[in-house]
């Protein structure tokens, strides 16, 4: 099961993830409570090992700022949330592609030339859990599920939905802030099975 751990804000949290197992981590670089600056996203993957993949999180920018963002954040990959249109993608070649999108999209990962998807909460980020179960089936690829995740649902949200790998930000965070026994315990009862 592959693991997103999103929204890293401090070196402590994404220390934690990478100890974890995690696969992947998110820096918000859009307008978000989690948003951090290019700046502190290059500071905070300086020292992830390269087998996990540092992720850029982007919602609605042209893709030359995305690409001049993400360049200077140096994430070895960019997401981008909601309607960006297939040209977006085909706009910015050359860099890692992750699409996140909400149920009612084209669940097809590969249709806009991502090579990842996630399919998450109409309102991205805020934790609110969904009806994982009524996509089952329909997603293709590497497909992530995102929305409303924590360690006590994950496990049968992953049984309804069955996806490729998961993706969280609210629930493995304590009052605003990333907690690590959280971050731990999500990667391990994401595995479980
Ligand atoms: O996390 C944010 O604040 C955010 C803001 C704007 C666009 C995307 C954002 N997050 C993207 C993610 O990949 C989250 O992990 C995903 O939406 C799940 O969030 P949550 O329901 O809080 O676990």
């Amino acid at each position: 099961m592959y693991v997103k751990i999103c929204g890293l804000r401090e070196p402590a949290h994404v220390t934690a993830a990478v100890e974890a197992g995690a696969d992947a981590i998110g820096f918000v670089l859009t307008t978000s409570k989690r948003q951090v600056t290019a700046a502190e996203a290059r500071a905070l993957g300086e020292a992830v090992p390269p087998h996990v993949l540092t992720v850029g999180v982007f919602a609605g920018e042209a893709p030359e700022i995305v690409r001049a963002v993400a360049v200077e954040a140096g994430v070895r990959a960019v997401q981008l949330h909601g309607n960006h249109p297939h040209s977006d993608f085909i706009a910015l070649k050359g860099l890692t592609l992750v699409r996140a999108v909400a149920a009612d999209a084209d669940l097809r990962c590969g249709a806009f030339d991502e090579e990842l998807l996630i399919v998450d909460a109409p309102k991205p980020g805020s934790g609110e859990p969904w009806n994982w179960g009524a996509i089952r089936g329909r997603p293709s690829g590497k497909w992530m599920l995102a929305g409303g995740l924590d360690s006590r649902n994950v496990s049968r949200a992953i049984s309804e939905a069955r996806p490729w790998g998961v993706d969280v930000s609210s629930g493995v965070e304590r009052e605003g802030r990333k907690d690590p026994d959280l971050i731990r315990e999500f990667v391990t009862e994401a595995r479980r099975r």
